[in-house]
Parts: structure tokens; sequence; C-alpha cells
């Protein structure tokens, strides 16, 4: 039977209820076998570390194949069961089912995980021209379909244009259950501010559009513990800060952030209910429309349309209309594409009568 060393791993995010996936797995029952987390996955070669050092190791074939089949190859973050052979290389035998996952849709629609096992996700956004309410709802979309917590980070709060302005606009935009901060990602300021989320063991990605502040906030957070921090980069060449690979990096008050260049460019890995659930202003205010099924156009009797910031609403339909896309066939895709015009038509013609 494996013998977790918890206190150690739980130094890199291992959680009890992971704790209990491992036990129920039948690998966990076989000698040899360690508990670790992926740090890092560079085609078939996976960094492992299990708490105290890092190991190459390399998934065995008829497991990366089953992965693959069912659409869940393994992600950064994910905690794996790996024995080592006669050889001494190290040999991935076991996923741990992942509590949550990341994960974007490739071109041809399959589902690409980028990072299991997150407890918060930091979206980042720049208070300067990356201002974009409707790129973060649709962020927080994403990550409410993930299961993960997301807190909003304006970043460049010392330079950005309206500051006071855009944090009330999205306040007043954003549910009020969605934490929000503004702050200047250079300053050591800002890991005070970040500390509810900072804490031991716990695992934090940064999202964000490029030059948002995602590597420097996380230098920030990184640095401001004289760099004697990170465990988990340690002996590593190429500096504890690389943003090129899929990483893990400790942090000085014990929690992991996540840097992934994947995690950069995101197509909706949601579905409808998963948008309509991150929206819950709306879903809440929809059930005192007149009509069930109000899609909030122009139906008579509609309570949200007059209730909800008219960008915010365009942005939901967008979104749902997008997530609705990704799941069709391209006869469907057609066939709403010439749907939607119609209605975006009588919007606009509607638009004219009342300018007149
Ligand atoms: N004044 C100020 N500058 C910032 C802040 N955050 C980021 N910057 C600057 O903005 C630029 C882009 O920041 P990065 O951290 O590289 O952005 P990124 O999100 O990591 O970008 P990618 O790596 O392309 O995804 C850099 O020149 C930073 O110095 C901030 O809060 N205040
Ligand atoms: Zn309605």
């Amino acid at each position: 039977m494996i013998a977790i060393q918890s206190s150690r791993l739980q130094a890199i995010g291992l959680s009890h209820s992971l704790i209990n996936a491992v036990a129920a797995l039948p690998e966990a029952a076989l000698p040899d076998m360690h508990l670790a987390r992926i740090i890092e996955i560079q085609r078939d070669q996976l960094t492992l570390h299990d708490g105290l050092a890092e190991h190459h190791a390399r998934t065995l074939p008829w497991l990366a194949a089953e992965l693959h089949r069912a659409g869940c190859p393994l992600a950064v973050g994910d905690w794996v069961l790996a024995q080592t052979n006669a050889l001494t290389e190290i040999w991935v035998a076991a996923r741990v089912p992942p509590l949550n996952q990341l994960a974007r849709r490739a071109g041809d629609g399959s589902r690409q995980p980028l990072v299991s096992n997150v407890d918060t996700a930091l979206l980042v956004m720049g208070l300067d021209h990356d201002y974009n309410p409707r790129r973060l709802e649709r962020y927080l979309a994403l990550t409410h379909a993930a299961g993960v917590q997301a807190v909003v980070v304006l970043s460049k709060a010392d330079i950005g244009e309206l500051v006071p302005e855009r944090i009330a606009e999205l306040r007043a935009r954003l549910p009020a259950q969605v934490p929000l901060l503004a702050l200047n990602g250079l300053s050591g300021q800002a890991r005070a501010e970040l500390q509810p989320w900072l804490g031991e063991g716990q695992t934090l990605v940064l999202l964000g559009s490029s030059g948002a502040g995602k590597s420097t906030l996380t230098n920030t957070l990184l640095e401001n513990a004289n760099q004697a921090t990170s465990a988990v980069r340690e002996g590593d060449s190429r500096g504890r800060h690389t943003t090129t690979a899929r990483s893990l990096h400790r942090l000085p008050g014990g929690a992991c952030i996540i840097d992934t260049p994947g995690l950069r460019t995101w197509r909706a890995d949601a579905d409808a209910a998963d948008v309509s659930a991150s929206f819950e202003d709306i879903d809440t205010l929809a059930t005192l429309c007149r009509f069930r099924d109000c899609q909030h156009h122009d139906e008579p009797g509609c309570a949200v349309r007059d209730a909800i910031d008219a960008d915010r609403l365009r942005n939901y339909h967008k979104l749902l209309r997008e997530v609705e896309r990704s799941q069709m066939t391209a006869l469907q895709r057609r066939e709403a594409g010439q749907k939607w015009k119609a209605i975006g038509k009588a919007g606009n013609a509607r638009a004219r009568a009342k300018r007149m």
C-alpha cells in the first residue's frame, strides 16, 4: 500500500479530497508506487515533484493511449502514481482523477486540458488599453464552468486610465461575490493584497491576455521572499521565472503558482448551462420573466432586459452563441448563423425606428 508523505506533499498542493481519490485507485495497493505532482510537460517528457525534488518521468504507453482515447491527457497540476524500474527510469502508471481542470477547445473541436487541480484562478487584466469587461466575463464564465474560484486582478492601477471609473464599472457589472482588486504588479504591496488566496498548499493560475501583467505579478510574488523560497524550481539551471514552458512554482507563503503559456489563448470549453450559471444576476432575474423560455431579446414581460447593463447582456448572448456553436455540426452552424443574423437585423431595425 502506498505511503503518502502528506505534509511534504501538502506543501505542493495535496488536499484531503485528493488523498481520498488516491486511496480509491487500484494502483495505490501496488508496491513501490510514489505519489507526485506534474510540474512541467514537454512533449512526452514529464517533470514530477514529490515534495522534495524534481524527477523526469514518462507515462506508460498503455496509460497514455487510454487517457488520449478518453480525451483527457495529463496536464500540469495533475497528481500521478509513478514507479521506478530496474534501470531507475520513472514511469507514470496511474493518474489521480483531477478535482477540476481548465481546458480549451482546439481548432478541431477536441478538448485540451491545460491545468488540473486549481484552487484559484487570478484573472489578470490591465487598467490600460487591455481593459475589456467582455473578455473578463468570458474568462469568468470559463473558470466558473470548470469549478474554479476566480479572483479579478486589475493590474497597472498605478498607470492605468480612468482607474476609479473602471473599478466602479466592473463592480456594478459583475456579480457581487466575485472578488475584485486593483493593484500595481510591480510593487511588493501586491503580495499583501493577494494574501487571502496564497495560503499554504493553495494552487493558483494566472489567466489574461498578453501584456496584462501575469509574469510581472508572478515575479513580484516570487521575489518578495528573497528568492530562497522556490523549492519546486530549485536546481533548475534556467532559473525559476521561466514562462516559456508550462510549469509550477512554489511561492514563499507555501502556495503554488502555475504559469503556462497555453492558458493565454483560450476558447470556450463550456456549455450553455455553464455560461448562464456564471451570469448569476441574469439567471436570477430570468425567473421573473413572463415566459419561462424567455431569451431576453424582445419578448414582452422580460425582467432581464431593462435591469442588466446592456453590454453585459449582449456579451451574455454572444457567449451563449459561441458555446452553442462549438457544439454544433457544420449544417447547424450555418442555420444558426442565419437565425442570429435575422435577429441582429431586427434589433438594428428597432434601434433605427427608435432613433427616428
Ligand atoms: N506600471 C506597471 N507596469 C506593469 C504592471 N504590470 C505589468 N506591467 C508592465 O507591463 C508589461 C507587460 O507585463 P507582463 O507581466 O510581461 O505581461 P504578461 O501578462 O506576462 O504578458 P505575456 O507574457 O505576453 O503573456 C511589462 O513591461 C510590465 O513591466 C503594473 O501593475 N504597473
Ligand atoms: Zn427575459
